[in-house]
């Protein structure tokens, strides 16, 4: 600047001031602001004139309102401080919003006598909103995958586990709601292990597999003589459960004439074994599930509303596979790593087109028809690579009407997920998703094994005993197999 005289440069510093992107403003010793330059106008929303004069809290400055509520020898802590540099704080513009800035200050004095402020402000609300959006997504990617034995990043899974982690600290039943395979029992078993009745037992009772004598024989257990068979004194489910938590899966199925008993013993917590008089008490905190819609049933009549309010004070969804898709990549990961370790053979993963068809496929057997579809893909894959080929049929061909659904959207999904959801029975196409693949892998299995029953659950890196239950669920006959 050589040439030009202080005198000549002071008739610029306006124009100066006004070509900075910063905002900038001079306060009077008093506090009243004396200078503001276009970007500070422009970043508040003001006219200079709604300023100039005005004390310089009209900005609402967060930090300064905060310093002067603490008290200092002068009224604005920078004359005490007598600098400021990258102080973050907030402003109010005129309308009202709000404004997140970097703030740099300074005194200006004359030898001893201070003749005011100087101020800077650096809009930083947009790298504060990427700064919050890199936070969000930070906190998603390090979210936990896992939750006691339950795999799901999903933003629905993650919300679900955090509900289960509550519902496990409280004493209150939880009613657990889902379509088959949606991971109820493992959700079970989680409020247990997290709860405060963990160090009890976890009882279980599958209410849909019995018929109404034996159910409350199992439930409440039976005197010798109670009936053709009872040749000894029984202890029922709920007596075993005490102290722990009892698990009553398919609640939706137990009878109406079952269920006045059933009320009967969550309000007393006393009961009598079948055949018996004699009252038992027992403390158990129970944890129900179901796959049907049990307030459609109430509005029906097929069960009873007071025992739908006992057991449902905590109810958990726990949504359908297709509601996650973006959990679909995680879960294939973990089953395969998990038959990886217990299977003789070794995979790699999916190729680019399977992974394709499994993450628009239905899953109208959500979890637990990923898993069968990937021990079939196990027994039948002979590659390090999982490829359409050797998915199950019910996989690869929905493949076209699984990619309209989605298109369609969750809420058009068709009458099958209706069904799925809520009806009393499974539709077929329901049981045909996830029982061909369990049952194909089971034949496939059984026939490279040359019928060998340990062979066959080495394979599958399932025990032998499930190979057995598998070959009398699903009808198998060895002959068959090892002649086909
Ligand atoms: N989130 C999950 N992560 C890992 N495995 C899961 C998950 N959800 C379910 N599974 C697995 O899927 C299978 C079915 O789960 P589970 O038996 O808990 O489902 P469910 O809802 O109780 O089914 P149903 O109503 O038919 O009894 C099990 O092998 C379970 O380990």
């Amino acid at each position: 600047m050589r040439g030009m005289s202080e005198h000549e440069l002071n008739k610029f510093v306006g124009k100066i001031l006004n070509t900075m992107n910063d905002g900038f403003f001079l306060v009077s010793p008093d506090g009243r602001i004396a200078m503001v330059n276009d970007a500070l106008c422009r970043l508040l929303g003001y006219e200079r004139d709604d300023l100039l004069g005005k004390p310089c809290t009209v900005l609402k400055c967060d930090v300064c309102a905060k310093s002067r509520a603490e008290g200092g020898e002068h009224w604005c802590r920078l004359f005490d401080a007598t600098e400021e540099t990258r102080k973050q704080c907030c402003l109010v513009r005129k309308d009202g919003g709000l404004v997140k800035v970097l703030k740099n200050a300074s005194v200006l004095r004359d030898g001893e006598r201070i003749v005011g402020g100087v101020e800077t402000i650096t809009d930083v609300t947009e790298l504060c909103k990427r700064e919050e959006t890199i936070q969000d997504l930070k906190r998603i990617l390090d979210a936990d995958d896992t939750f006691m034995g339950m795999v799901g990043r999903s933003a629905a899974m993650q919300r679900t586990f955090t509900l289960l982690d509550k519902a496990a600290q409280s004493d209150a039943p939880v009613l657990l709601l889902g379509e088959s395979g949606t991971g109820k029992e493992l959700a079970a078993r989680a409020i247990h292990e997290l709860g405060p009745r963990k160090e009890g037992p976890f009882i279980q009772l599958n209410c849909a597999a019995l018929n109404e004598s034996l159910l409350e024989s199992e439930l409440f257990g039976h005197a010798k003589g109670a009936f053709t068979g009872a040749y000894r004194h029984r202890q029922g489910r709920f007596e075993a459960a005490d102290n722990g938590d009892f698990f009553l899966d398919e609640v939706g199925d137990v009878p109406l004439p079952t269920q006045v008993k059933l009320l009967r013993v969550l309000e007393t917590k006393s009961f009598e074994r079948v055949g018996d008089h004699k009252p038992i008490t027992a403390d158990a905190r129970i944890i129900s599930a179901t796959n049907r819609n049990l307030e459609d049933m109430v509005r029906r009549g097929e069960f009873r509303e007071d025992l739908y309010f006992r057991i449902a004070v905590i109810p958990i969804r726990l949504p359908p596979l297709r509601e996650r898709r973006e959990d679909i990549p995680l879960l294939t990961e973990a089953f395969i790593r998990k038959l990886n370790d217990k299977s003789s053979q070794k995979v790699a993963g999916l190729s680019p087109e399977a992974m394709q068809l499994f993450v628009s496929h239905d899953w109208p057997g959500n979890v637990r028809e990923l898993k069968s579809a990937l021990e079939y893909a196990f027994v039948v894959a002979d590659h390090e690579i999982i490829r359409p080929e050797h998915l199950p049929p019910a996989v690869s061909r929905e493949n076209v009407c699984a990619t309209r659904a989605v298109e369609r959207g969750p809420d058009t999904l068709g009458p099958q997920h209706a069904a799925a959801s809520g009806g009393r029975h499974e539709p077929l196409e329901v049981v045909q998703g996830e029982e061909p693949a369990e049952k194909a892998a089971l034949v496939e299995a059984l026939r490279k094994a040359g019928g060998n029953k340990s062979e066959t659950a080495r394979i599958l890196g399932i025990n032998r005993v499930t190979v057995m239950n598998r070959m009398r669920k699903y009808g198998v006959e060895m002959k068959k197999v090892l002649s086909s």
